[in-house]
């Protein structure tokens, strides 16, 4: 399925129809919202329903049900068959009741903050959240929404902790695990199912921590927890107790700068010398696109929660004395940090190398960056011709015929298994410098065959101290120009006979030709990799 457009921002585009879609951005979530409220989904199982049928259950008008449900269709959540309208299988795994994965009162929870998102401008001239819950809320009331709010986390939770639980594999966890705001419970479920010998404490506030209990008792680990009633911006009532194992799920988002320093200084303290942090969270680097809008999110529904950089959050954990993996992202909107007092804790984890490649060499400032399998670089010789014809360049130092021919390239790339495809902008000193980091990062990794392509000629030095007309030298091969940042230098990806554009096209980003509209200039730079 194509990705809906007001997702990914084109500087290249200069179509007004990104304008269009993010104006009609919320059609899309309202179409799900009032499906989810209705229940739709799990009615259609389980193997689909007539328009008629249908109609009659959510007493609706056929005709405009029939309009809802082509809507539907094409945003790929229900399909067509004959007379019948199905679930796909995105909406039989999560948006059917009493399915372990279900969404819907995640999606439900969206739907009533979404009414909050019309105090935006109100809460930009406060500088925070301008509208609260009534200060003598209705017990009952309070309880029913701490519940509505318990179940929503509880579905993302469940599948965030089957993302998390693979990373710590390697390390036979035991001992006792404290997950702070722990909400339903759901992450520690998840940890206590696959390390049967860790036992948990779930902390939380007295009034949440009656509905968790609840949660836990549908789960059968009874015997393995207990309760922690306490306020986590107040001294943690652990006395010297001391955890092999603290959980920070989605919590640090809640609060501002000076809470969170206490909350990870309260956690440093209660983890054993061996112990293990996991912090997940929203982090500005990963999924930027979402994590800004949970920022305002925060901004608009909490009194002072926001989403942090996970630089911040490394520093703090440095500062407390504890060593941390840089960002980890789950395939999904979030990512974890690990912190350890002992860095050796963290050589066990079993992360994935090229993931944690991807995050450090995002944070150097890249627009893109992603893994391509190395067939899908396109190697053509019309790429030489317009370097020879057409390019003042043509002749510099490391470009043609000094730079591999598209031969030369095509024999390389049969060394190499896949690439790492950055995609970036001017000044093109700055993208080949960063370019070169990325490509000293990935030999750090492990990735010794390791091998940078970037954009453009060579820009170094400034101006090129090679001479191009005499004082030529070459090297051992006889084909390179000697140059006095030698060791630094590569050849661009055009100069080496790759086309560029088509390599985009197959990595599924987009490069387009420059014309009179559209002058925002992308370069693209390409690492090889075994
Ligand atoms: C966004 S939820 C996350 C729940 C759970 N960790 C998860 O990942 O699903 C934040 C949790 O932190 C708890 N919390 C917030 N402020 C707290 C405080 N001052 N003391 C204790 N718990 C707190 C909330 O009650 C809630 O259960």
């Amino acid at each position: 399925m194509r990705p809906l457009p007001y997702l990914k921002y084109d500087p290249q585009d200069t179509s007004p129809q990104y304008l269009e879609d993010l104006t009609c951005a919320y059609w899309f979530s309202e179409v799900l919202f009032s499906a989810v409220e209705w229940d739709l989904f799990t009615l259609l199982e389980p193997e689909g329903k007539s328009l008629e049928e249908i109609a009659q259950v959510l007493k609706v008008s056929s005709p405009a049900l029939k309009r809802f449900l082509e809507a539907l269709c094409t945003l790929g959540l229900v399909s067509r068959y004959r007379d019948l309208f199905c679930n796909t299988a995105m909406a039989q795994k999560y948006l059917v009741k009493g399915k372990e994965s279900y969404l819907g009162d995640s999606i439900l929870w969206r739907r009533f903050l979404a009414s909050h998102w019309g105090d935006l401008k109100a809460c930009l001239k406060a500088g925070g959240r301008v509208s609260f819950p009534p200060a003598e809320e209705d017990p009952r009331c309070l309880s029913s929404r701490i519940h509505k709010f318990l179940r929503a986390m509880d579905n993302v939770a469940k599948i965030k902790v089957q993302e998390l639980l693979p990373m710590v594999e390697e390390i036979p966890l035991k001992g006792e695990l404290l997950d702070v705001g722990a909400g339903s419970g759901a992450m520690a479920a998840g940890f206590l199912r696959r390390f049967p010998s860790l036992t948990a404490t779930l902390l939380d506030l007295p009034h949440v921590l009656e509905h968790t209990k609840e949660f836990m008792r549908g789960r059968n680990l009874e015997d393995r927890v207990k309760y922690l009633p306490a306020n986590v911006l107040e001294a943690w009532p652990l006395k010297e107790h001391k955890f092999n194992v603290i959980i920070l799920s989605n919590l640090i988002h809640t609060y501002g700068e000076e809470e969170v320093s206490h909350i990870l200084a309260q956690a440093a303290f209660a983890l054993q010398d061996d112990g293990l942090l996991i912090i997940h969270d929203f982090f500005l680097e990963h999924y930027p696109e979402k994590a800004v809008l949970f920022d305002l999110n925060m901004l608009i529904n909490t009194y002072n929660g926001k989403v942090y950089s996970s630089e911040w959050v490394r520093q703090k954990l440095l500062s407390l004395g504890l060593s941390s993996t840089e960002t980890i992202p789950l395939g999904t909107d979030t990512a974890v940090i690990f912190a350890a007092p002992q860095e050796d804790t963290l050589m066990n984890l079993a992360l994935d190398l090229k993931a944690r490649l991807l995050a450090k060499i995002k944070k150097l400032g890249f627009r893109e960056a992603r893994f391509i399998p190395v067939e899908a670089v396109k190697v053509s010789e019309w790429v030489a011709w317009r370097c020879r014809f057409g390019c003042d360049h043509y002749g510099s130092p490391h470009c043609p015929p000094y730079s591999p021919s598209p031969k030369e390239t095509r024999e390389i790339l049969k060394d190499y298994t896949q690439a790492l495809l950055l995609e970036g902008e001017p000044p093109t000193r700055d993208f080949q410098l960063k370019v070169l980091e990325a490509e000293g990062e990935a030999m750090r990794a492990g990735f010794y065959k390791a091998f940078a392509f970037w954009a453009g000629p060579c820009s170094l030095c400034q101006p090129c101290p090679v001479d191009k007309e005499g004082n030529i030298r070459y090297n051992a091969v006889g084909r390179t120009r000697i140059c006095p940042n030698a060791q630094k230098a590569r050849p661009s990806m055009e100069g080496a006979g790759i086309d560029v554009f088509e390599t985009v096209r197959r990595a599924g980003l987009s490069l387009k030709t420059l014309s009179e509209e559209n002058r925002f200039i992308k370069h693209f730079g390409l690492i090889l990799l075994k």
